[in-house]
């Protein structure tokens, strides 16, 4: 599928026409890459990263025989009597004798010899004699040695995306560091004379709606931006960015290890649409040029020779987030070694207008099962997405069942 920038970029032929099928470029953007190398991390940097290796327990869990209740351990049949008491993270208790009882915290390790925990709920203490309230019941309440995980145990499968609950687990078992995937460093670069970056803009500008939408996005889809660079119009400053981007050269210092880089704008063919052209300049291969899908045809994926992959975004803001969804967040999510997601449909809640040669992105909420398209869906103004809980893949032609794209919440 790849093919020299520099051919394209001589044509204005594809500015209008149909492009990739978007199931095909999203494939492709999805397949383009492998997960980044493994390394080790202590537990607080591993959250968001994904699993290289499978999480196995370090040690049983429980580690120790322990008590479930706060209550008495007792050993052998009532009456016990009440030779002391253990609290969780005490000195070890003796053994204890039959017909003894020790009083207990929830947590503490039940003395060797416990036969169970009777509830203080339970159990009536009179001159230090304990007696169970009601008939015993089959529970011990002791939580034996590794009786939820043994040690060596694999509980969680590489590729698992690391969650706080992981983090906690991988805690629990023993684990000080875990084995994940490098995270993919995304450059973002905006061009636009026209961009305004706060407060009302004056005539003939417009706020950037793309610099404060695509950190979050990156970072949800398990990439680590990097400050926005904006860009002047023009193709020298788009060359010179994207090679000291990549990392390959530059009049100033090279930003290390680029795998990403994210033009938003420059995507089309008109007089300021330099994106193209640049890639040619640099010798890029183009993976993806254009996709026939509304919004976002004009995106792109390309190679730089040095390896970092470039995603061409269109500067209208809701056509750049459904190209993100399409290219840069199938790619980002293989870079950062995310198995691929579980494909979710929906009926669509009323028939939506089709194209029979392009597929739509239709911002919808998703309730039973149902996706209702919320309208707003401009390619220039993100109102549509703001309200939605994901993007329905109307394709060419149409659909009753459509395939839904989550999108960050
Ligand atoms: N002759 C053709 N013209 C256009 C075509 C085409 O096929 N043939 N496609 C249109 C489509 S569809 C899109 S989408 C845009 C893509 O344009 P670019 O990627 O080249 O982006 P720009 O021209 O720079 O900007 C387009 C539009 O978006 C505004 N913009 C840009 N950046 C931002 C930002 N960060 N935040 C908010 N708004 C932004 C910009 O001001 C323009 O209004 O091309 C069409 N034209
Ligand atoms: O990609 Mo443009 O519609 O897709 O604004």
């Amino acid at each position: 599928m790849t093919a020299p920038v520099e051919a394209e970029a001589q044509g204005k032929g594809r500015a209008g026409g149909k492009g990739t099928p978007w199931p095909v470029a999203r494939a492709l953007a999805a397949t383009a890459a492998t997960p980044l190398p493994p390394l080790t991390v202590p537990l607080k940097r591993a959250r968001g990263r994904v699993l290289a290796t499978p999480l196995t327990a370090r040690q049983p869990h429980p580690a120790f025989d322990t008590a479930a209740m706060d209550g008495y351990a007792v050993r052998g049949e009532p009456p016990w009597t009440l030779v002391g008491s253990a609290l969780a993270g005490g000195e070890p208790a003796p053994p204890l004798r039959c017909g003894e009882a020790l009083e207990i915290a929830t947590g503490a390790p039940t003395p060797p010899g416990t036969t169970a925990v009777v509830p203080y709920e339970h159990a009536t203490v009179r001159a230090r004699t304990v007696t169970p309230r009601q008939p015993g019941t089959s529970r011990t309440h002791i939580r034996h040695t590794g009786e939820e995980c043994p040690a060596g145990r694999e509980v969680l499968p590489r590729g698992t995306v690391v969650t706080p609950a992981a983090v906690g687990l991988a805690a629990s078992l023993g684990c000080d560091s875990l084995t994940v995937h490098a995270v993919p460093q995304v450059a973002l670069l905006l061009t636009g004379d026209e961009l305004a970056r706060s407060g009302l803009p004056p005539h003939g500008r417009v706020r950037d709606a793309l610099g404060p939408l695509l950190p979050g996005l990156v970072e949800w889809a398990g990439g680590a931006p990097r400050p926005v660079t904006y860009l002047p119009d023009g193709r020298a400053p788009l060359v010179t960015e994207l090679a000291r981007s990549a990392g390959r050269f530059g009049p100033q210092e090279p930003a290390p290890g680029t795998d990403v880089i994210a033009v938003c704008g420059a995507s089309s063919r008109g007089p300021a649409d330099h994106l193209r052209p640049a890639l040619g300049e640099l010798g890029a291969q183009l993976l993806v040029d254009s996709v026939a899908c509304r919004p976002g045809h004009p995106q792109l994926l390309a190679q730089l020779p040095g390896g970092t992959y470039v995603v061409g975004l269109p500067g209208n803001p809701y056509a750049a987030l459904a190209a993100a969804m399409t290219l840069l967040i199938p790619l980002l999510g293989t870079l950062a070694g995310r198995p691929a997601p579980t494909r979710r449909t929906a009926r669509l809640a009323r028939p939506l207008r089709t194209d029979p040669s392009r597929t739509w992105l239709v911002p919808v909420v998703v309730e039973d099962g149902l996706a209702t398209p919320v309208g707003h869906d401009h390619p220039a103004l993100l109102w549509g997405a703001a309200l939605a809980d994901a993007l329905a893949v109307l394709p060419p032609g149409g659909a009753d069942d459509v395939e839904l794209l989550p999108l960050p919440r």
